[in-house]
């Protein structure tokens, strides 16, 4: 019963890849030319999320700072939800909702890019932060699921939205892990060669 369960999870998360790769192929190819642009133009990458969408903005910035498969000079590339007092110090004086709008306004400039995770598209940190990166004239590559939520009306043109068509929480985090590592194989391959 319980191995026929642990069975269907890795059936419904492999399904769900195959359904990606028909829909999500074209936004992660545009999303991959943003943070090539960006990187070789002198810019970086701010990345953030809540919870396990934390971890994937962690695991992109290791990534990019550190390498992906191949040896390459580090890319400039910071995860926002990383430093606790950065984050319990704006969290208790402001509020939670402004934790990454408040590193966008200090640390991102013209040209950088956004890398904004939720899987529900709907929470509100997430939103203060796409805001706060138009303000700095940033550029916006949204990892989504569940139809976006918010994040579409959020978005500007020139902006890349990378929503994977599924409810589940878990299995759009799956696919999210995925496309980070279709974004770091990219740029690889873009300024390495095949
Ligand atoms: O990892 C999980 C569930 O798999 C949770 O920690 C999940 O990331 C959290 O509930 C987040 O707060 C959800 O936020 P979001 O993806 O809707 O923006
Ligand atoms: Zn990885």
């Amino acid at each position: 019963m319980l191995e026929q369960r642990i069975q269907q999870q890795f059936f419904d998360s492999a399904d769900l890849k195959y359904a990606a790769a028909e829909v999500l192929t074209r936004p992660v190819s545009d999303a991959a030319q943003v943070l090539l642009n960006a990187i070789t133009s002198g810019g970086k990458v701010l990345a953030c999320g809540n919870g396990g969408s934390a971890g994937d903005a962690q695991h992109f910035a290791a990534e990019f700072v550190g390498r992906f498969e191949r040896e390459r000079p580090g890319l400039a590339a910071l995860s926002m939800s990383t430093d606790t007092s950065i984050l319990t110090a704006i969290g208790n004086d402001y509020a939670f909702d402004q934790i990454y709008a408040k590193q966008v306004q200090a640390l991102g400039q013209p040209g950088d890019v956004l890398l904004a995770i939720t899987t529900s598209g709907n929470s509100a940190n997430i939103l203060e932060a796409i805001d706060a990166a138009h303000q700095k004239d940033m550029v916006v590559v949204a990892l989504t699921g569940k139809g976006g939520g918010k994040v579409p009306g959020a978005l500007n043109e020139g902006d890349i939205h990378i929503c994977v068509p599924h409810d589940r929480t878990a299995r759009i985090q799956e696919v999210h892990l995925l496309v980070i590592h279709c974004l770091c194989d990219a740029v690889d391959v873009s300024l390495l060669g095949e």
